[in-house]
């Protein structure tokens, strides 16, 4: 390339120092939608629900308060639609609110080292952004944080050039919940978000399965119910880990303390202790009662080594990660999904590049899955559903490194059939591929973890499929000898010239087994009576182990289904420490007495007629 004279060089660079400004960050979101999940007007309706859910999740679990959450969608124009997310949070100081909802990279948890769904401070704001975009209407948000305090009403928008919010009207109101936050964001979209948002929603519950949903959609109203009424613990901040840490970091600490060097660690970093603070100081060649301020910049990058280099324990990941457990996992899969195979697992927690994790999995089999195509595949981080890039997130590419035909599955790529694959990761910091949360980022660590929890459940699943295979034979061959019992029967009663007997107790026997297994289910057990002949009959069962006579009740709630042409399936919880008899009265009958029962496998138990 030819060299430009001196002077040219000049001019140039002259005439680009007059465009040469900053830039808001509001007006490079503004340019940049795609990056926080706003690319499309239908992806928008799903962000900005996602972002205000995700909020009202965080801040109930902060208050310690079951979440009740009203969603609502509705068409006020052509192509205009009005959001309302309403929650029975914390609420938000009004003095707060301009801030949280007109300024981007404004929020409380940026700087803390706990398991989250909201990190950076931009969500909210951004779909404020994004409405008064589309639609060139103000946000509106409602909040009350007690009884003594009253609501405020909002209307704000972002100003694009400052990043700094604009507050059109501010009033004080009356409002009939006492504590909560209600947003109202409007703008332009199509309607055809609405599948993916009930499936948005549906995997939200899954995964959240203490929070109460109730949803508008135009005219059709939703509820997705809480199994759980137990508040979960809200992970407590840690301090940073020495190992996790680089030196902008530091540095900023650095400025920020007045500490001697030794206190500085070990009050600064999580797992550090005396003995380890006073390890990093030597071999940094430092002092530890120097004052940390003091630290020329020579110094600080070898604290940083001495840092990295001195082996410390992994940091605590109890209390700052919220892991959902293997126990609500099944029964939120329970509560959306109904199939025949539910496994959970939930890995021990692990760390990368100092922040720790922990990597959740689940498989569910048959039932009213898609018996074709690919395994449905349901990913969450820190408890939120990511529902776009598939493709390009580190869970999916470990689901397809798993070789799934050791498994008795068939596979292209994905598992193929009636399967349900879902992963959770959990992390003070959640590595996601950008800033609109979609895939999560290769990180070795958190892929081998996400792959041994997948071996682990295909193992069990492999039990349950060849199990089912056997029982499958075995009902096969039982059906078929069925089939010609009566024949049998009738020849007999001709040879031996008598009259013609009732073969069907028989037939009964050989057909009818009671599937006893235990549930982890809140210590329930689940039991299956499955009448395969397809005999017409009843089913009555009495908790005989209770104190009160009068607990012995038929339980009316003993719901029967067909299952397939021949086969009438029975299903009833009992709590495990009980004892039940459990009556069958149809042709043949039987009675049958069944335990709670504590290991965690099926028990066939033939009926005894
Ligand atoms: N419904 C709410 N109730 C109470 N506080 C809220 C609510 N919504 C938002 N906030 C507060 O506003 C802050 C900013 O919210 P915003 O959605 O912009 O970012 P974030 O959730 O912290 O992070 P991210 O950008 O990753 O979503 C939150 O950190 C929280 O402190």
């Amino acid at each position: 390339m030819p060299r430009l004279p001196g002077w040219l060089r000049l001019v140039l660079a002259d005439d680009l120092a007059k465009q040469q400004r900053s830039i808001s960050v509001a007006e490079f979101f503004e340019k940049n939608k795609h990056l926080l999940g706003f690319d499309s007007p239908t992806r928008g309706v799903i962000t900005t629900i996602k972002e205000a859910v995700d909020n009202s999740l965080d801040a109930c679990e902060e208050a310690q308060v079951l979440p009740d959450i009203f969603i609502s969608i509705k068409k006020t124009g052509s192509d205009l639609f009005r959001i309302i997310v309403e929650d029975n949070g914390p609420g938000i100081v009004p003095k707060q609110v301009p801030f949280v909802f007109g300024k981007l990279l404004y929020g409380s948890r940026f700087h803390q080292i706990r398991q989250t769904r909201g990190q950076q401070g931009i969500g909210i704001s951004a779909a404020v952004l994004y409405a008064q975009l589309t639609s060139g209407l103000p946000t509106i948000v409602i909040s009350r944080t007690g009884a003594k305090e009253q609501a405020h009403r909002f209307e704000i928008q972002i100003k694009i050039e400052t990043n700094e919010p604009d507050v059109l009207k501010e009033e004080a109101i009356d409002w009939d919940r006492i504590h909560g936050t209600r947003v109202q964001i409007e703008f332009k979209s199509t309607m055809a978000a609405k599948k993916k948002l009930l499936e948005y929603l549906k995997y939200t519950s899954v995964v959240n399965p203490h929070a109460r949903f109730r949803v508008e959609l135009d005219d059709e109203a939703f509820t997705f119910e809480r199994v759980s009424q137990e508040v979960i613990q809200c992970p407590v901040a840690i301090q940073p880990h020495p190992h996790g840490i680089e030196l902008g970091q530091l540095k900023r600490m650095v400025a920020a303390s007045d500490q001697k060097l030794i206190d500085f660690l070990v009050e600064g970093f999580s797992r550090v202790g005396k003995k380890t603070a006073q390890e990093m100081c030597d071999r940094a060649g430092l002092k530890g009662t120097l004052k940390v301020q003091g630290l020329s910049v020579d110094q600080q990058k070898a604290l940083l080594a001495a840092m990295q280099e001195v082996s410390v324990p992994a940091p605590p990941t109890t209390q700052c990660l919220s892991p959902i457990g293997e126990e609500l996992i099944r029964r939120g899969l329970d509560k959306e999904f109904q199939m025949d195979f539910v496994s959970a697992r939930t890995r021990p927690s692990s760390v990368f590049s100092g922040h720790p994790f922990v990597v959740e999995a689940a498989i569910g089999y048959g039932g009213k899955l898609p018996a074709e195509g690919n395994a449905i595949i349901l990913r969450f981080a820190n408890r939120v559903p990511l529902m776009y890039q598939q493709g390009a997130c580190a869970i999916t590419e470990c689901i397809t490194n798993v070789n799934w035909k050791s498994y008795n599955l068939s596979q292209q790529g994905l598992p193929m059939g009636p399967v349900l694959i879902l992963v959770h990761v959990a992390s003070t910091n959640v590595p996601f591929t950008s800033e609109s949360k979609d895939a999560i980022a290769s990180i070795p660590e958190i892929e081998k973890e996400i792959v041994l929890a997948l071996q682990d459940l295909g193992r069990e699943l492999k039990t349950f499929l060849s199990r089912r295979d056997r029982s499958k034979l075995a009902e096969d061959r039982a059906r078929a000898v069925c089939a010609i019992i009566p024949e049998i029967s009738a020849k007999v009663s001709e040879i031996v010239e008598k009259p013609l007997v009732d073969t069907t107790p028989i037939e009964g026997k050989l057909m009818r087994k009671l599937i006893a297994k235990k549930s982890t289910r809140d210590g329930k057990v689940v039991i299956e009576l499955a009448n395969y002949s397809g005999f017409e009959g009843e089913i009555s069962a009495y908790d005989i182990s209770a104190d009160d006579a009068a607990d012995a009740v038929p339980k009316a709630d003993f719901v029967s289904e067909m299952d397939g042409q021949f086969t009438k399936v029975w299903k009833m919880t009992i709590p495990s420490k009980s004892t039940w008899q459990v009556t069958y009265s149809g042709k043949g009958g039987g009675i049958i007495e069944i335990r709670g029962i504590d290991d965690n496998k099926k028990m066939v138990v033939d009926l005894d007629v």
